[in-house]
């Protein structure tokens, strides 16, 4: 690709070019560690860095030419546009051939579910023989291949050049799991959708959008991002915020959704409810546990049927799916010591809240759980956690999340706050510690509840320190030990 063609395709996004039209580009990068020499490298101004000022290190890399936002004096060939982030949607779209195109593009966003929802998607595709990837928090799968990132939904030339990869691989869908961060920094706006669903919306990440209005407006804007044929699939507490042209489709409990969910049931199997779909009724399973799950399944059930696909075979395909790492994870050597241990990626009040009230619904015994809150985060959902827990749980430990910059000790007076000092609770800042304490203190037939951190490999202080750390690991550790020990529950 030329900056010719650059130019053609995108002059509105231009302030100014100044490099030669037939200058070749044979990439583009954002970051100066992944530059290759013929690139076209995206300059950003960030929260902690401005690639504007490296340039020098990226001309040394063998990047050919730079987008820059500001205006600056430059020997070197460069073309100013007015928004850098916005421009380098764009500019991946059309240097991957705009991939998303004669590929059915699924992107889901909302507060909690969107990884589950994702993964429904990506099995009942895959169960029918479908060929094609997926990106969420937890599973990042190009066609056969997948790897590991901290990010939910990555930048948009990483989002792009794996939707090409799957295209040219044969993949006929793609699934995206979007982030509000991620519709606010622009890192979707060079993809169109087949389908956006947004599951369902609370509390969440009010340190980055300030206000919930603002949380919601990032939200909704993936419905401006759909196909001129593309379906808007809601919870049906969210139709009402709805007000574009494309096609709606609800989900819910009440006679006005075009899903209607009913008789849920769920026990330690799984997860059992009836649909009605305007094609009748369908009776769904999914091993998944929570009720919760039973809207997400919904939600990509009413996805594929609206694309066509028969729903009887939605549902069968859904009955071997068993849910996501992290999710809802049942620790199945748990039961050798006579409690059932639950890893959860709840973080936030109202996802704690549905959890809880999951398990407590399913146990016999007493409910247990440990968690804490993740530093540089919303503060104000801390103290709503810690009185869900309080509320919910019959002995809640407090213990540390991902600290990052913030000093544990702070984060932890914020959990506190909500506390119903008159029932039972522990502080061990040691999460290893709180959890073999409540593997400890737990009786025969108690369930104990890990939250906050679910499929996440490893613990961040200090500000950007790893320490491994993955939650369901440490149980069976602490399992192992109490078997060797046999310190069995009593
Ligand atoms: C606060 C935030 O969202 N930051 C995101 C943002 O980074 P940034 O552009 O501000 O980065 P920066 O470090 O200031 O750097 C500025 C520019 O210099 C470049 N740079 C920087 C350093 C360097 O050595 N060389 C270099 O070229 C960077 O590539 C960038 O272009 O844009 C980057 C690329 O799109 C993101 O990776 C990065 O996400 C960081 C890692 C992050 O943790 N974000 C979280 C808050 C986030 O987005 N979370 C949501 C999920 C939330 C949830 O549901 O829980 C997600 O989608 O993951
Ligand atoms: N539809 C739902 N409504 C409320 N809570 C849910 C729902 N689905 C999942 N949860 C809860 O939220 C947790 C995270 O689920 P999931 O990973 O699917 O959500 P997510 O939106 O992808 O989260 P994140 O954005 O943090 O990656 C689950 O472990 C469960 O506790």
């Amino acid at each position: 690709m030329n900056i010719s063609t650059i130019v053609s395709n995108l002059k509105d996004l231009i302030l100014e070019v100044r490099a030669p039209y037939d200058l070749e580009i044979t990439g583009v990068s954002n970051h100066s560690s992944k530059v290759k020499k013929g690139d076209l490298f995206i300059c950003r101004r960030g929260e902690k860095f401005d690639s504007h000022e490296i340039i020098p290190e990226v001309m040394e890399k063998g990047a050919v030419a730079v987008v820059v936002e500001k205006e600056i004096d430059l020997d070197f060939p460069h073309i100013q546009v007015f928004d850098s982030r916005y421009f380098e949607a764009k500019v991946a779209s059309l240097f991957f051939e705009d991939p998303w195109k004669d590929v059915l593009t699924f992107g889901v966003t909302g507060t909690n579910g969107k990884t589950t929802t994702t993964m429904m998607i990506y099995h009942m595709l895959t169960s029918l023989g479908e060929k094609g990837s997926v990106l969420t928090t937890a599973v990042k799968r190009i066609l056969g291949s997948s790897y590991y990132d901290d990010i939910t939904t990555p930048d948009a030339i990483t989002i792009l050049s794996a939707m090409k990869e799957n295209k040219e691989g044969g993949g006929k869908f793609f699934a995206l799991e979007v982030s509000s961060h991620a519709l606010v920094q622009k890192r979707v706006e060079g993809v169109r959708f087949d389908v956006g669903i947004f599951t369902n919306i609370s509390r969440d990440h009010l340190d980055f959008h300030g206000t919930f209005e603002n949380y919601l407006k990032a939200k909704l804007h993936l419905f401006d991002l759909l196909k001129d044929d593309g379906i808007a699939i809601l919870n049906e507490s969210l139709a009402d915020t709805f007000n574009r042209k494309s096609r709606k489709i609800t989900f819910g409990t009440s006679k006005n959704a075009d899903y209607r969910l009913g008789n849920i049931e769920v026990n330690w199997e799984g997860t059992r409810f009836v649909l009605e779909t305007p094609d009748g009724l369908l009776r769904v399973f999914t091993k998944a546990i929570g009720d919760f799950n039973a809207y997400n399944a919904a939600a990509a059930i009413a996805a594929l049927h609206q694309l066509g696909y028969d729903p009887k075979d939605l549902a069968s395909s859904l009955e071997t799916f068993t849910g996501v790492e992290g999710r809802f994870e049942v620790v199945r050597g748990a039961k050798k010591i006579g409690l059932n241990v639950v890893v959860d990626f709840a973080h936030s009040p109202d996802a704690l809240e549905k959890l809880l009230k999951n398990v407590r619904k399913i146990s016999q015994g007493r409910v247990i759980v440990v968690f804490g809150a993740g530093g540089n985060s919303d503060r104000g959902k801390r103290p709503m956690m810690s009185e869900v827990a309080s509320k919910l749980a019959d002995v809640v430990i407090l213990t540390t999340d991902d600290p990052r910059g913030e000093d544990p000790e702070q984060i932890m007076e914020d959990l506190i706050k909500g506390i119903d000092k008159r029932k039972p609770y522990l502080v061990l800042f040691d999460r290893r510690e709180a959890i073999e304490t409540a593997l400890t203190i737990a009786n025969r037939g108690d369930s104990v509840v890990i939250a906050g951190r679910g499929h996440e490999r490893y613990q961040i202080i200090d500000e950007e320190k790893k320490v491994p750390f993955q939650d369901r690991e440490v149980v069976e550790e602490i399992i192992r030990d109490k078997l060797k020990g046999r310190k069995y529950a009593q």
